[in-house]
């Protein structure tokens, strides 16, 4: 299948999924999420953030269709859909009794070869450069013979990132990358990724519930409220003190400073 000009990017359409009797989206479809561009996945606790990028993962069973640059994602099996589509868990990497640096490698290896055998190739130098590479990008190579039981959370999420990026895939669904980071992580992570997604003209997707994160450094933003995606489009378009009252039940109000950062000033609950 082609990939052409007007099918490019990343889209479910008509998807629905459904937790025993509960259906948590019922005929969904998504803006079509472009390459190059760094999109966050907003909305409030349980407004199927998660589920959503689970779904187009392959990891939970839907309805509807997933396309990526035209491709079918949904009647791929997971192996090969992970290859083109990557999902990181909120979950942080296990601490495990194994070197940072082997982690990345084992991510890597469990990537199908050319003839389509999982773990068949034993790690050479040059799956050990990228990977000590990519540590040195999140500014953690120092961690690489450090143990990932001897690490910090915020740690282990900077090699959760990494060990996904090392994988190559075309589209990156993130789930709340930033959750364990310290403030300045959660700027240089963000800015990193913008710069990999644009160099790499990935399709990245991140659940973020910080806003003003994705008012800043994001180029698109989607919101999701009670299971239904309610505005989609550039940061400062949809994040609104009236989208802000209607989806988060806040009274809100956005501030731009003198060298034009945005911010969004909560005056109280409603
Ligand atoms: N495994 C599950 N079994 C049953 N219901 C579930 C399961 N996982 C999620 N849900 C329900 O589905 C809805 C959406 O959950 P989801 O985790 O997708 O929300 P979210 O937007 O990612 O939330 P948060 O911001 O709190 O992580 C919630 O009502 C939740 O209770």
């Amino acid at each position: 299948m082609t990939a052409g000009k007007y099918s490019s990017g990343l889209i479910a359409q008509n998807l629905t999924v459904h937790y025993g009797r509960n259906t948590v989206l019922d005929d969904l479809t998504t803006p079509r999420f472009p390459h190059g561009r760094i999109c966050a996945l907003l909305g409030p606790n349980g407004s199927g953030k998660s589920t959503l990028l689970r779904a187009m993962s392959g990891l939970l069973p839907a309805q509807g269709t997933i396309a990526l640059d035209g491709l079918q994602l949904t009647s791929m099996r997971l192996p090969e859909r992970s290859q083109h589509c990557l999902y990181l868990p909120q979950a942080l990497p296990a601490p495990v009794n194994i070197t940072a640096l082997e982690a990345m490698l084992a991510a890597k290896r469990v990537m199908p070869n050319k003839q389509g055998q999982r773990f068949a190739d034993a790690p050479n130098e040059e799956d050990i450069e990228v990977s000590l590479s990519l540590l040195e990008q999140f500014n953690i190579a120092h961690l690489a013979l450090r143990k990932l039981n001897e690490l910090s959370g915020g740690q282990r999420q900077l090699i959760g990132l990494a060990q996904a990026l090392g994988r190559q895939p075309q589209a990156l669904l993130l789930d709340e990358p930033l959750s364990a980071l310290d403030l300045h992580y959660q700027y240089a992570v963000t800015k990193l990724l913008t710069q990999i997604t644009r160099a790499n003209n990935l399709v990245t997707v991140m659940v973020l519930h910080d806003l003003n994160i994705a008012l800043n450094l994001c180029d698109l933003v989607c919101v999701l409220h009670e299971g239904r995606i309610i505005a989609s489009g550039p940061p400062a378009e949809v994040l609104t003190p009236a989208l802000l009252r209607t989806v988060y039940r806040v009274a809100a109000r956005i501030e731009t400073t003198a060298d034009n950062h945005r911010f969004i000033v909560i005056t109280g609950c409603v």
